[in-house]
């Protein structure tokens, strides 16, 4: 059973080049976490006090505005960053999805890149090869693969990363907003793909702007505010206090709920 437990973690940033002395001074603005100080040293407090626990089955979408945390959140639920204060606990393979481009080598052609993107996400070489010949007809790209990947247009190189990042088997898959960021026409076809991953992944945490997406996709969801959780719970009901209206009302979907089974919220 995989899972993912969090005891009153923090994670701060020391920044040991900061330019003004005023920094030091506590400040607050609109976006982003708290700017303190610990000795001579400006730190930003990025998340504060978080405890959290995800069970198999979670679907969570992660909202919150611009520097509220959300990103280190996902790094510290991969096991990337671990809490400067509190704990963690995190048991099953995570496959972190943070930025499409990660794990690609320009100058290797789109065939090789699917291999290595692929063992990057945790899978073996004899599981990539068994999926090779369905992300290259996914991809449309053709000879293509056979080129280096600096010869690829930009949309190009997305099609070969989401085609890779959807053919694995993740019993914790952590996404980023930018797997979102794709043409309309490609997405739709890669939309019941993404479907089909989040179905076999064991446990989800989704961040993104898009109500439509996290309605697809989650059932609940944290809202992140100044590194703090401010609220965890229905999917609906966290959108609805953190946009200030309903906005499954607004949404031209075939389903109203979400489509996706998962722990049926808290
Ligand atoms: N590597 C880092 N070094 C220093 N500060 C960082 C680092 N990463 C994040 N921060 C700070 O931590 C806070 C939270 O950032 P984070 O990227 O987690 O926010 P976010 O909610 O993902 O934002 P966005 O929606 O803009 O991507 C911000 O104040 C940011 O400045």
């Amino acid at each position: 059973m995989v899972s993912i437990d969090v005891w009153n973690a923090s994670v701060d940033f020391p920044i040991f080049d900061a330019k003004s002395r005023s920094l030091k001074k506590l400040a607050l603005g609109k976006v982003g976490g708290k700017i303190g100080s610990e000795g001579r040293v400006p730190i930003i407090e990025a998340l504060h006090d978080i405890s959290l626990s995800l069970k198999e089955g979670s679907r969570v979408g992660l909202v919150g505005h611009n520097g509220a945390g959300k990103s280190t959140l996902l790094r510290l639920l991969a096991g990337i960053y671990e809490p400067t204060r509190g704990h963690s606990r995190i048991i099953g393979k995570v496959a972190p999805v943070f930025d499409l481009g990660v794990g690609m080598d320009p100058e290797i052609s789109g065939y090789e890149n699917i291999m290595i993107r692929g063992l990057y996400l945790g899978m073996t070489r004899k599981q990539m090869e068994a999926r090779v010949d369905d992300i290259s007809a996914f991809t449309e790209l053709g000879d293509y693969l056979q080129m280096p990947l600096r010869t690829y247009s930009t949309g190009m190189r997305v099609r070969l990363a989401l085609g890779v990042v959807t053919s694995i088997n993740p019993e914790i898959l952590l996404l980023d907003e930018g797997i979102g960021a794709v043409d309309a026409a490609f997405m739709a076809k890669a939309r019941d793909r993404l479907k089909d991953l989040v179905a076999r992944s064991g446990l989800l945490v989704f961040a993104n702007h898009s109500d439509e997406f996290l309605a697809e996709f989650c059932d609940t969801a944290i809202w992140m505010d100044e590194g703090h959780v401010k609220m965890h719970g229905d999917l609906r009901e966290v959108l609805t206090a953190y946009k200030g209206y309903d906005p499954f009302e607004r949404m031209h979907m075939p389903h109203e709920a979400p489509v996706l089974s998962g722990n049926g919220g808290e």
